[in-house]
């Protein structure tokens, strides 16, 4: 038997013997009897004997997966990550709502903007307090006040009868969103056994995305109905927030947060519950002394964020956890989504509701790449996973501002300047070619199509209430334009060359997804010690919408000064940045438990380069059990 084949039968027979459980092989190992038992275990199993190992292997690997991975772990993480759902959801839903509400309720572009913007900023606001919250309260208090307020924020928006009533509600929203997206990723990494809390912890991100999928759906559903399709959009979320709640009564705290307060009985009962069959002791011994050694360490004087900031690994942390997040929203996920609509307009397709449609399969692209991240965070690393995605991201922003530029140089030029019937005099008319019209928000475009030519086209302004058509003339509504065979073209030009951008669109959220949109939420929550961890998310998850609001807010300002394209390639300048800010400080944290992270931020500015450890959660695993069993590299890298 070669080498590499014995050792896989030593490895199955071993791992075997745990089938049997820690008590019974501790008490065989006292009276010397384990190398028999060995031998009795295979006996009794039929299938050693008629089948040979395949099946006792296969037995040992079920048994290995769940005495590692015991289900209420999942329980854990699934419930938690509602609070994700709902972030993605009531961030999603508000454009396709606010399509219905500006005509319900006759609101201003300002009005628009604030019931979109109020609850990022909301957002910003509670995750920067959720900070105090998180370490005064525990974990689980947090997630039930997250759960809570959207809930009620969900009423109000539901059965809201003014804009001021709106506005309290996406307030109340964005309250709950903060809190959520800086808890959840905390508490089910404190949660997660090692080699699955990347995995774990992706999950969340996965939630979001899918939020913002149901989201992109059931705005295109209620559609359809002719009033108060908004009250089911924003009211709709009630329904996974009770859901959360309802969960969350029964799920227990935090063990590291409650080690931490000193309640070690509870602590102790939860770490039993969620690790299922192990042995508890030694993960609860390592906590404990990390947290000793980090009192010493964080020292004890001063408000947390001096304490880290004056000290060098946590320092260092923070600036990674901070620019991670900072570079997700630079990189202009939130606008390239918001935004999807009039890329795939300007790709050709001119009606409404098939664009609504469209948007959400951008939302499900979005989606279904998040969960190639999930399963790729174990398997190749944060560092790498992040590098390759912002490396494809840089890339596809470049097509996408490329395929801008060149709409923008084959814009078609204006060749009908119509006098406006209401005598107002309006600044569209000066405009020659379309990309200068679109650029202006007063203003569309009204245009033939003859083949492939665009022909007879004028630069019109646009109805106060709807951009959907002009003001007067040929695109002044449905009626008349399909009469007349014109079109309306609201934000985008009419190109040939609008595969580009459309092209661009695919190639951003196929990179995208899978490792900038995860990655910074899920090494945040892990890179901080105990003591700094729920100010070092508070912090970072701030960041994230500081800057998710800054990038939304300037956009149009932006597309307004830059043009297109010109936004598109400053994205891409700062997605560039980030690269080479992710390659210099990104360390891998993969297969490390949390208590062992802080050291990779100890000697360097910025550490480079990975520490991989594929097999470490397998000989963790042997080493928890109290095996002294060798495992070859083989057996190792086998397992999945
Ligand atoms: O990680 C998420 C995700 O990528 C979402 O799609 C995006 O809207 C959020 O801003 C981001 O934080």
């Amino acid at each position: 038997m070669s080498r590499k084949a014995s050792d896989n039968v030593e490895y199955t027979l071993k791992s075997l013997s745990n089938l049997m459980g820690e008590k019974k092989r501790r008490k065989q190992q006292e009276e010397g009897t384990g190398e028999r038992s060995l031998i009795t275990a295979a006996d009794s199993c039929p299938s050693i004997n008629s089948q040979g190992t395949g099946d006792l292997e296969r037995a040992a690997r079920r048994q290995f997966q769940q005495d590692v991975t015991p289900g209420f772990v999942y329980v854990v993480s699934v419930f938690s990550a509602l609070g994700g759902f709902l972030f993605g959801y009531d961030t999603g839903v508000v454009s396709g709502a606010m399509l219905l509400l500006k005509k319900e309720m006759n609101l201003s572009a300002l009005w628009q903007e604030l019931l979109v913007s109020s609850t990022v900023g909301a957002a910003a606001l509670s995750a920067l307090a959720g900070g105090g919250l998180n370490g005064a309260l525990g974990r689980r208090p947090c997630i039930l006040l997250a759960s809570f307020m959207f809930t009620i924020g969900a009423a109000i928006l539901a059965a809201a009868g003014n804009k001021e009533t709106l506005l309290g509600g996406r307030v109340v929203v964005g309250l709950g969103i903060g809190i959520a997206s800086m808890t959840v990723p905390v508490y089910i990494a404190e949660a997660a056994p090692p080699h699955l809390r990347g995995r774990l912890v992706t999950i969340n991100t996965l939630f979001i995305t899918g939020g913002q999928f149901f989201a992109a759906v059931v705005d295109g559903a209620f559609s359809y109905l002719p009033r108060d399709g908004w009250r089911y959009m924003l009211g709709l979320s009630a329904v996974p927030a009770v859901l959360q709640f309802l969960g969350f009564l029964f799920l227990p705290e935090s063990p590291r947060w409650l080690i931490q307060k000193g309640q070690t009985q509870r602590a102790r009962r939860v770490l039993t519950q969620i690790r299922g069959n192990q042995t508890i002791d030694e993960e609860y011994d390592s906590i404990k002394n990390s947290i000793d050694e980090e009192e010493k360490e964080g020292g004890t004087g001063g408000p947390i964020i001096y304490r880290m900031i004056i000290y060098p690994p946590t320092r260092r942390a923070l600036l990674v956890g901070c620019g991670l997040q900072m570079f997700q929203q630079l990189a202009g996920i939130n606008t390239v989504m918001y935004y999807s609509a009039t890329i795939l307009q300007m790709s050709g397709v001119d009606d409404d509701r098939l664009a609504i449609w469209l948007a959400a399969v951008t939302a499900f692209t979005n989606f279904i790449f998040t969960l190639l991240g999930v399963w790729l965070v174990e398997k190749l690393g944060r560092r790498k996973l992040t590098l390759g995605s912002l490396t494809g991201t840089t890339v596809a922003l470049l097509v996408l501002a490329l395929g801008f530029l060149l709409s923008a140089q084959v814009s078609p030029p204006v060749t009908n300047t119509p006098r406006d019937p209401l005598g107002q005099n309006s600044t569209c008319t000066q405009y020659s070619y379309c990309n200068k019209c679109m650029l202006d928000p007063n203003c569309g475009f009204c245009y033939k199509k003859n083949g492939s030519s665009i022909i007879d086209t004028s630069c019109i302004p646009v109805n106060s209430e709807t951009t959907d058509k002009s003001a007067w003339g040929r695109c002044v509504n449905e009626t008349v334009s399909k009469a007349d065979g014109s079109i309306w073209a609201y934000n985008y030009c009419p190109t040939s060359y609008s595969w580009t951008a459309l092209l661009g669109l695919i190639f951003y959220l196929v990179f995208f997804a899978p490792g900038m949109g995860p990655m910074p939420w899920t090494v945040n929550s892990e890179i901080y010690p105990l003591w700094a961890r729920s100010t070092g998310n508070a912090c970072s998850s701030g960041v994230n919408w500081i800057f998710n609001v800054l990038v939304s807010l300037t956009f149009l300002h932006t597309a307004e000064y830059l043009t297109y394209y010109g936004a598109f390639f400053l994205y891409a300048g700062f997605a560039f940045v980030g690269l080479i800010f992710i390659y210099g400080c990104l360390p891998e944290t993969k297969g490390k438990k949390l208590e062992e992270i802080e050291s990779l931020f100890e000697n360097r500015l910025c550490t480079c380069g990975a520490s991989d450890s594929d097999e470490g959660r397998y000989i963790e695993y042997i080493r928890v059990k109290g095996s002294n069993y060798h495992l070859s590299d083989n057996d190792a890298s086998d397992v999945e």
